[in-house]
């Protein structure tokens, strides 16, 4: 019986982030003394909503701390697609920008693809670009898309060796599914993608040693679809009323994941909570992104750091 069980260990995503960036510190600024470079990252935000300006705000901050430059360009939920894209250029051709991130939701009006491409592939610091995504599909050097880089940070460190695990990723989007599923592959891991339209998926996810999360739907994954002992990350954020009905009613809300945290973390071995889990790693490795390309940009090798 699941209640027999000792809880499952959480994996601190918080901590290991912020010994990530304090890291990627240091190398910025033996970057800085042996090549006279500072990392700098790029931010643009289009349109009000608040959650995403609260992500953008968060990675200016970290980037700060990290010792590098940090640029924050809020336009607009009215600008066009070509004054987006001569922003891009602009950033593109300046020196003194390694790295440019386009937040995601684009209001409807603008064509995503067409405004991830236009960001040169050697500062797409989200590696979002059709180039970054082939690269990582064929096994070359290029930017590996930062929530899933971070997630294999946290599976390796809790893990190891990964090769020959039974790994299933839920969802199959391009920003976390598919990157996901081609880093564990690389780890020589038995992959499975599931999505919308896959059967019994609570039997599929009963098969993982590793189940990796990424749906948008708060609490999907119950505690009965983890196999004992199974390490859980949970990629999820979900903004749910808050749990007492009072300040519901007021509009305030919690973060959840795409798992029932408490269920499952009385059969998981290891678990990542929402928040403090991937969503640091998540900006961790866009800064960890930025220096790699930074480095590349003069010809220097980056330090290994993760
Ligand atoms: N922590 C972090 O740093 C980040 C967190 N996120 C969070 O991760 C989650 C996923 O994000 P993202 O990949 O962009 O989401 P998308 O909406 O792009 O993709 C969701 C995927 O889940 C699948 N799915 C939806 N419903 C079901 C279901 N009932 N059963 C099985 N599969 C289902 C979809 O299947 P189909 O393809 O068939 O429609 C799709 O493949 C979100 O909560 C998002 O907020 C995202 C990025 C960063
Ligand atoms: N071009 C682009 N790149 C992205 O990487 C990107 C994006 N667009 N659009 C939105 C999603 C979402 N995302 C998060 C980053 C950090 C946290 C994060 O730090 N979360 C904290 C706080 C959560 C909270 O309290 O809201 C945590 O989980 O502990 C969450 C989510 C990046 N995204
Ligand atoms: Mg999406």
């Amino acid at each position: 019986m699941a209640t027999e069980n000792a809880a499952a260990a959480v994996i601190d995503g918080k901590a290991f982030a912020q010994t990530l960036v304090t890291r990627v510190g240091g190398a910025v600024e033996r970057l800085i003394a042996s090549h006279g470079v500072k990392a700098g990252l790029a931010v643009v935000i289009v349109g009000e909503d608040p959650a995403s300006q609260l992500y953008v705000r968060n990675k200016g901050e970290t980037t700060l701390k990290a010792g590098m430059r940090s640029d924050t360009h809020r336009l607009a939920d009215t600008t066009t697609q070509e004054e987006l894209l001569a922003l891009i250029a602009q950033l593109n051709a300046d020196d003194g920008i390694h790295g440019i991130l386009v937040q995601l939701p684009l209001p409807a009006h603008i064509d995503s693809n067409a405004v991830l491409d236009a960001i040169s592939p050697d500062k797409d610091v989200d590696g979002f670009h059709v180039v970054n995504a082939g690269r990582l599909a064929v096994g070359q050097d290029g930017l590996v898309p930062c929530t899933p880089l971070g997630c294999l940070m946290l599976l390796k460190d809790q893990l190891g060796d990964l090769s020959g695990m039974n790994a299933v990723i839920v969802g199959r989007s391009n920003i976390v599914g598919k990157p996901m599923a081609q880093l564990l592959l690389g780890e020589s891991c038995t992959v499975t993608i599931a999505h919308s339209r896959t059967k019994d998926l609570p039997a599929l996810c009963r098969t993982a040693d590793i189940l990796v999360a990424a749906v948008g739907r708060p609490e999907m994954i119950k505690g009965d679809w983890i196999k004992e002992g199974a390490t859980v990350i949970d990629v999820g954020i979900n903004r749910v009323p808050s749990k007492d009905p009072v300040k519901a009613a007021e509009g305030k809300t919690r973060v959840v994941g795409d798992v029932a945290y408490e269920e499952a973390a009385q059969v998981a071995g290891r678990i990542t909570p929402v928040p403090g889990g991937v969503g640091p790693m998540t900006i961790a490795c866009l800064l960890a992104n930025t220096y790699t390309a930074a480095c590349r940009s003069v010809g220097a090798t980056p330090e290994k750091l993760g």
